[in-house]
């Protein structure tokens, strides 16, 4: 993928058009982590070929375990918990959060010091709180750089304690990381959580351990036990991922223009499958059919006050969604934007101001003045801060808008390096500048 700025014009082709959705990241990698210390080989399907996974897949070969892949199918040799044939002990997870703090967590089962860091923003991304949570079992863990944050050594000789608390206020991705361990500790665990925020996650956690023969007992987030147990090898296919989707829903809703959009499942656990929920709150109606879903737009984008903690991926899609609504929106319950890839409210902020949409943002919240008559006569340069989701997030406002020059657009590769090819698939017009 060439990272040469793209100029994008809006929509002039409506005809129906079709989108494969790729494989979520976030299954994928609690697949991998699974799967690479489950007893057996486990055979992965639909794994998305995104930057994060391609860290995880990394790191683990890094540890030893063997990682055959076939296409978007990969055959996970697991060691049953023990690491035996480590090559090499630093491992660099790129800038994706989930990956290092999964990869910190699977550390302390390793018996030997394993050095987890990462690249760009991530290096300033919190990681204290699972560190704590690990210092507390018996791990040792030490920063190496910037107090709190990675890269983190880690050291264990796997005599963990059997329980602890985990702060997860700050992120989700701590209190499943050590979920994912806890099967593998010799008198299990009792993980109590305070102020728990981002749960589908969690549930996708849980539910994935499930399917991998490890049932967890979930009490209202607050407090989990986790047997003593092994995980066993699976065939497992991802589902698609509803975040990725979520800008294609996004461009129909500003556009009018139907997609029909195919590999997701519409019972997922993914929080952000509740997307198509707020786009009916918002006034579009939704059509499913043989699992194709297709948004079909309102004429005017209602205003919404609602608080997306459980969504905070797709958060940035509907902040962008209502930037053309009729009236004034609030979103709130997005305490954890600002440890992201950026900060997001401030990013969004910034590049909405610069397109004439005004944006009031506080610690938690985002107060949107939509503006449904918008037009652009000249073209904006938007900023994409390392951040995937920004450039998503403006692709499908330049859909309607046009006149859209978004920098860095190579960014998108962290999670769907794909997006550019369904964008030009569905008739979004772009030069590059
Ligand atoms: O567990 C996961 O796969 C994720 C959890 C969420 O993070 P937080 O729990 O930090 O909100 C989400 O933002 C991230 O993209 C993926
Ligand atoms: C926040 C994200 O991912 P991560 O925390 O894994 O870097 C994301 O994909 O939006």
């Amino acid at each position: 993928m060439t990272n040469k700025n793209k100029l994008i014009s809006k929509i002039t082709d409506f005809t129906t058009k079709t989108a494969q959705i790729p494989g979520s990241k976030s299954i994928a990698n609690r697949a991998l982590m699974i799967s690479s210390i489950a007893n057996g080989v486990s055979k992965l399907s639909n794994i998305p070929e995104c930057d994060d996974v391609l860290a995880f897949v990394d790191a683990l070969e890094n540890l030893g375990i063997k990682c055959e892949k076939d296409g978007d199918k990969m055959q996970i040799f697991g060691n049953s918990g023990k690491f035996e044939n480590i090559k090499n002990t630093v491992l660099n997870c790129k800038i994706a959060g989930t990956t290092s703090r999964f990869l910190t967590a699977l550390a302390s089962l390793c018996k030997r010091e394993i050095v987890v860091t990462g690249e760009g923003k991530l290096l300033e991304r919190p990681i204290k709180d699972l560190c704590n949570a690990l210092l507390a079992l018996n791990v040792d863990v030490k920063y190496l750089k910037n107090d709190g944050c990675v890269p983190v050594s880690v050291s264990s000789s796997c005599n963990f304690a059997s329980e602890v608390l985990i702060n997860g206020a700050i992120s989700s991705q701590y209190t499943s990381a050590l979920l994912m361990i806890a099967p593998y500790f010799s008198s299990g665990l009792q993980l109590r959580a305070s102020s728990p925020v981002s749960k589908p996650y969690i549930d996708l956690t849980i539910d994935i351990m499930g399917t991998f023969g490890v049932k967890v007992e979930n009490n209202e987030y607050l407090s989990y036990n986790i047997p003593k147990s092994q995980y066993t090898s699976q065939d497992f296919a991802i589902e698609g991922d509803w975040s990725s989707a979520s800008y294609f829903f996004g461009i129909s809703m500003l556009t009018g223009m139907k997609i029909e959009i195919s590999g997701l499942k519409t019972t997922s656990l993914q929080g952000d499958r509740r997307i198509l929920d707020i786009f009916k709150q918002l006034g579009a109606k939704i059509e499913e059919n043989n699992n194709i879903i297709s948004l079909i737009a309102p004429k005017t984008i209602k205003a919404l006050k609602i608080n997306m903690e459980n969504m905070p991926d797709s958060a940035m899609t509907i902040i962008c969604t209502l930037a053309f609504a009729d009236g004034i929106s609030e979103i709130s319950g997005l305490s954890t934007l600002k440890n992201k890839e950026t900060d997001r409210l401030a990013a969004l902020h910034n590049e909405l101001q610069k397109i004439g949409i005004n944006t009031e943002v506080f610690t938690d919240k985002i107060v949107i003045y939509g503006n449904s008559e918008l037009k652009l006569e000249n073209c904006v340069e938007i900023e994409t801060y390392h951040d995937h989701r920004m450039a998503m997030c403006f692709a499908m406002i330049a859909s309607r808008l046009g006149n859209l020059a978004i920098l860095d657009p190579k960014v998108v590769s962290k999670s769907m390096p794909e997006f550019w090819d369904i964008c030009k698939k569905i008739g979004l017009n772009f030069n590059v500048c």
